[in-house]
């Protein structure tokens, strides 16, 4: 087993909260200096290196002297606001003393959820990358509110994979890698070497966060590899601490665990498309329709809708769901829950009758729609 990091051009280095501060007892500068240095060096063997870090909030209370993470959501901005400081200095200081320019990017789910936005976020990060200079992503917190926040940097780290077309997203967590069940719970479980991004049996072993400092655990993890796979691109999920890790991940050591991509990639559009944008209803489809969606490559028609949830417009995400309930594909819906709901279960004919106009003869063009297969 062979890591792919050994062969990937361009990665998206991700580093969580309680790794970065000791869990919980400041900055571990000592330990942002040996993985800057680990970065110089993959980026000497000829890799981009995107890096996304968390720690502003558990910085922040550190700083602050606050024993619990703040409930209130304008104290956890703030906290944000005091932590993401000492974060960037420090990474700053690391990568300064190997003379390597450094960018601190702030995104919220509504950056990467307004196309323009998007692209400009990518172009910047690719002139920042042709610079020669190493991006610091984090979520922008002090700004965040649930409706447009990310939630995780997991989940972030997956955003940034796609935006940049990398091939390859590395996790650096405080556990060895993926186990059959949380470690900390099940002192039996066993380490996952290696596994297809995607398989649903994954999510059945991941569980929520270890500390109060992580946001979303094992979960956030492998749900970050699917989506990342959707763009072609390979997970590892490594214990940040395991000596060299970057370096012997680079060298083709096989650490951790892997999940690997297996599907060819979607195009920009539609990765954007899918997992940029946010779900605003869903609609029950029969089976007849899911063998359309899913195996014949054609477009969502009224007719094969059973129900839906959700009070969407028309060009709105939705999600398309099978009789159990499983999600197989989204897509921008051509109309909306009001009109939907009219014209549910009907022939594409009976549009104009039961609405008095037709805008498209398609539900969900298939020029709209990803599949979410695995
Ligand atoms: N199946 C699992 N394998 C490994 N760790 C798991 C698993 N399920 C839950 N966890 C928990 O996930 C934690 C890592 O996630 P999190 O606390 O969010 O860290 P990070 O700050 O690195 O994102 C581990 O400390 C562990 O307790
Ligand atoms: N944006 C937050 C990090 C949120 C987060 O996902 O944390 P973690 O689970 O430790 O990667 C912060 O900087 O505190």
């Amino acid at each position: 087993m062979t890591s792919f990091v050994r062969t990937a051009h361009r990665l998206v280095i991700k580093i969580g909260s309680s790794l970065l501060t000791n869990e919980g007892r400041g900055l571990d500068h000592e330990a942002m200096q040996g993985w800057a240095e680990q970065i110089q060096f993959l980026r000497k063997t000829g890799k981009s290196v995107v890096l996304v870090s968390s720690g502003a909030v558990a910085e922040g209370m550190r700083r602050l002297g606050l024993n619990d993470r703040p409930k209130a959501l304008h104290e956890l901005q703030a906290a944000a606001a005091v932590g993401q400081m000492g974060l960037i200095q420090g990474w700053e200081t690391c990568f300064r003393s190997y003379d390597v320019g450094t960018a601190q990017i702030l995104l919220t789910r509504a950056d990467l959820a307004s196309r323009e936005r998007y692209l400009n976020a990518r172009s910047t990060l690719s002139t920042l990358l042709g610079w020669g200079v190493v991006p610091i992503i984090n979520e922008n917190d002090t700004v965040a509110t649930d409706e447009i926040k990310v939630g995780d940097n997991d989940t972030l780290g997956s955003l940034v994979t796609q935006l940049i077309e990398a091939d390859g997203l590395v996790i650096l967590t405080d556990q060895a890698g993926l186990f059959t069940a949380d470690p900390r719970k099940n002192p039996n479980a066993t380490l996952i070497g290696e596994a297809k991004a995607g398989d649903p049996n994954l999510e059945t072993m991941a569980g929520g966060a270890g500390s109060i400092l992580g946001r979303g655990g094992m979960l956030t993890k492998v749900l970050a590899a699917k989506r990342a796979a959707r763009s072609g691109a390979h997970t590892a999920i490594v214990w940040g601490r395991e000596p060299n890790v970057l370096n012997r991940l680079a060298s083709g050591e096989s650490i951790g665990t892997q999940l690997l991509a297996s599907l060819p990639a979607l195009t920009a559009r539609k990765q954007w498309l899918g997992d940029a944008l946010p779900v605003r209803g869903s609609l029950m489809l029969d089976e007849g329709a899911v063998t359309a969606l899913c195996q014949e490559q054609k477009s969502l028609l009224p007719v094969g809708v059973t129900g839906l949830q959700g009070a969407f417009e028309r060009g709105e995400l939705v999600s398309c769901l099978d009789k159990e309930g499983k999600e197989v594909a989204r897509g921008l819906v051509n109309y909306s829950a009001r009109e939907t709901t009219k014209i549910l279960g009907q022939p594409t004919e009976s549009i104009e009758n039961v609405l008095g106009y037709v805008d498209e003869p398609e539900l969900i063009h298939r020029d709209n729609l990803v599949l979410l297969q695995g």
